[in-house]
């Protein structure tokens, strides 16, 4: 890529209920792009927090964060019937699984992400084929509390995997946004550091100042 590459911020709405979720988007919807309906959301309050995101965000591209891992099509409708316009699969899944995720994708014209965390190298290599789908490098909640808060964590043994539209995710802030430059992300997933500051507004603008310097200046992948 050239000097024209683009990194998005995706903001993560997890562990907070539906209008607290639409409050704080609301806060710093000027410096987002896309809006992710995070897993815990899905999981206490239902498809619902999909549907009640999309209504109020429509021009937003929505993320449902199903991390589904079976019953791909029975999930893929639930999420795109309530307006999704993305819904990650694990990478871990079943092969069949995926395909059958992006398979009902594409009939929709909608995108699916395949988080990749917990996955080794040779699942990623055979996983690299669906050339279609955005990958995400992911660090777990659990891996950053392990690792004693993400300050101490580091995305430097990551390898950025070739030609694929890539995500990263997990305990991203502006301290550690440094760390994932060498990746060369297209979308970074950004939760916490924003939903969690004192100032979200004012967090999530020095997050979207750093991202559009750093991601202009360092792009050569
Ligand atoms: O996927 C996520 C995680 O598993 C919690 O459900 C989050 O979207 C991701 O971690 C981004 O959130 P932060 O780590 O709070 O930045």
């Amino acid at each position: 890529m050239n000097g024209e590459w683009k990194m998005y911020i995706q903001l993560a709405l997890d562990r907070m209920d539906i209008n607290q979720a639409i409050q704080i988007t609301q806060q710093v919807e000027e410096y987002i792009d896309w809006i992710e309906v995070g897993t815990s959301l899905i999981k206490e309050f239902g498809i619902k927090s999909i549907e009640a995101i999309k209504r109020a965000f429509p021009s937003k591209m929505i993320v449902a964060d199903t991390k589904t891992m079976d019953n791909a099509v029975y999930e893929c409708n639930l999420c795109f019937e309530a307006g999704a316009d993305v819904m990650t699969v694990m990478g871990v899944a079943p092969l069949m699984t995926v395909e059958a995720c992006l398979k009902e994708a594409s009939i929709r014209g909608k995108k699916v992400m395949i988080d990749l965390l917990n996955t080794n190298e040779s699942v990623r290599q055979q996983l690299l084929q669906y050339k279609e789908a955005i990958f995400c490098i992911h660090v777990s909640k659990d891996e950053q509390e392990f690792a004693q808060q993400h300050k101490n964590f580091n995305f430097a043994h990551f390898h950025r995997p070739t030609g694929c539209n890539l995500a990263v995710a997990g305990g991203i802030s502006a301290a550690t946004m440094k760390q994932i430059q060498p990746l060369h992300p297209s979308i970074v997933i950004i939760g916490s550091a924003i939903t969690r500051a004192e100032h979200p507004e004012r967090a999530a603008r020095e997050l979207r100042q750093l991202v559009r310097n750093r991601g202009i200046d360092d792009a050569s992948n």
